[in-house]
This record gives structure tokens, sequence and C-alpha cells, in this order.
């Protein structure tokens, strides 16, 4: 399993050195694709090695003649509004300060929609009015997940946060204000004395941070059509 594992870094530096730029979409499908070939040594079946194709696109059993496929498990990741103010939220494992969407594995048999109104009202004890699809990004973490972003309304009127202190350490709804003072802060942050809330974003590569752009901008456009 080592050699077969040094073999695949060797390939992928080199496929790496070749395209010239740090794509980080490609390190995060290579360490997926590791991790699951790592993680996928035998056959669940048989209990008998698995071997991995040329490719390197799945694995199969000689015994069983199964063919296992690497997986995804689709995570919702949604930006909620009150159409005003957006609702961020941090658990204690994130880094002091950051704040970010809400998101939740979906459970079998469930929608996106019905996932995020779940997780919606799970974390923060909110009812989700609308929903809007935005964009989706593969995600390395914790093995390898489709997160699938949306934007969310609540009724207006029905704000008032209910934090689950099982799944979250602290939510709250910040204005456009101050969203856009933590977007225009670069490297990591610094409590300044005047602020009672530290308070960051997630990094740019991350899909919550382009949720939260495209917030801000549609915030802007409504308020110069207003
Ligand atoms: N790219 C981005 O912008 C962001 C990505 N994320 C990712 O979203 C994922 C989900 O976020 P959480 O709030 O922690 O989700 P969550 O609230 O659903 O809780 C995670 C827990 O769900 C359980 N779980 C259920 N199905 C699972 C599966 N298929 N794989 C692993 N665990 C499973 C585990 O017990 C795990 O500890 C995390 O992996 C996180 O890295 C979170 C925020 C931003």
């Amino acid at each position: 399993m080592e050699t077969e594992l040094k073999g695949s870094f060797i390939e992928l530096r080199k496929a790496i050195f070749q395209l010239n730029s740090m794509d980080s979409s490609l390190l995060f499908t290579a360490q997926a694709l590791l991790r699951w070939h790592a993680n996928h040594q035998f056959c669940s079946r048989s209990g008998q090695p698995t071997k991995k194709n040329m490719a390197g696109s799945k694995r199969v059993c000689p015994s069983s003649k199964i063919i296992y496929y690497p997986q995804m498990a689709p995570v919702v990741i949604t930006l909620v509004s009150d159409g005003v103010r957006c609702l961020l939220a941090r658990q204690s494992s994130f880094p002091k300060g950051l704040y970010s969407a809400l998101a939740g594995f979906c459970d079998i048999g469930e929608s996106v929609e019905e996932a995020v109104r779940r997780e919606v009202a799970e974390e923060v004890g909110l009812e989700v009015e609308r929903l809007e699809y935005s964009a989706s990004q593969h995600w390395p973490f914790p093995n390898s997940s489709l997160m699938i972003a949306c934007h969310a309304t609540v009724k207006p009127g029905q704000t008032e946060i209910q934090v689950n202190l099982r799944e979250l350490e602290a939510a709250a709804w910040f204005s456009h204000d101050e969203v856009a003072t933590a977007l225009r802060r670069k490297g990591p942050y610094i409590q300044q004395e005047n602020e009672t809330l530290p308070f960051s974003l997630p990094p740019r590569l991350a899909i919550a941070h382009q949720l939260i752009k495209e917030w801000m901008e549609r915030h802007a456009c409504s308020s110069r059509l207003a």
C-alpha cells in the first residue's frame, strides 16, 4: 500500500509542476482520491485485497468481482438572511473569531431543499421561507464532500435565533457593514480595542466565502435600486 501511495504522490507532484499553478481544486481532488484508495484496500464482501485500476478511478475485488468507485457525501451549506442581515455561526473547533454559513450532511432519502430546511431548523431554530441554489464545490474534509451552497431567507419578523449548543458555539445576525469590514480584513484576525465581537470570515477558496460575497453584492444592488 505504501508503494502504491508513494507512486500516486509522485504522479500528483508531476501533474502539479506541469500545470504551472497551484490549482486548489486539483489538490483537493487528489487528496480525496488518495485517501479513498487508502481506506478501501479490502473488499467488504470477500475480505480480500482490492486492486486499483490504471487510472486510479476505481478498485476491483478479483475474488467477488465487485467494483468500488470513490464516493462523496453531499453537504448543504446555507447563508440565511432576513432581508437586511445575514446569519453566521461558529463551532468550537473553528479558529478563534471565525464565523461561517450553516453546514450539514444530507441524510439518506433527503432532497437538498429538505436538508437545508432541517439543518437551519436544527442548528438555529429558524424556518426557511425561500431558498435558492447558488453553486457547489468539492471539499476534501472530513473525507470527500460535495458542498451544495444555497441562499435562504426566513419569514419576516421570525428572526429569533435559538442556538443548538450541541452543534454550534454561537450564531448571530451580521449587518452589511460588519460583513464588509470583515471581508476587507486581510490575514488572521486581530481583535481591535473597540470591538466586542471577534469576527472573521472563511478563506477565499471556501464556498462559504463565495456565498457571503454574493450576498454582499446582492445587498449592494438592492440598496442602489431602493
Ligand atoms: N467549504 C466550505 O466553505 C465549508 C465546508 N464545511 C464542511 O462541511 C462539513 C459539514 O459541516 P458540519 O457543520 O460539521 O456538519 P454536521 O452538522 O452535519 O455535523 C458533522 C457530523 O455529522 C456526522 N456525519 C453524518 N454524515 C456524515 C458523513 N457522510 N461523513 C462524515 N460525517 C458525517 C458526523 O458525526 C460528523 O461529526 C464539514 O466537513 C466541513 O468541513 C463547513 C463550512 C464551510
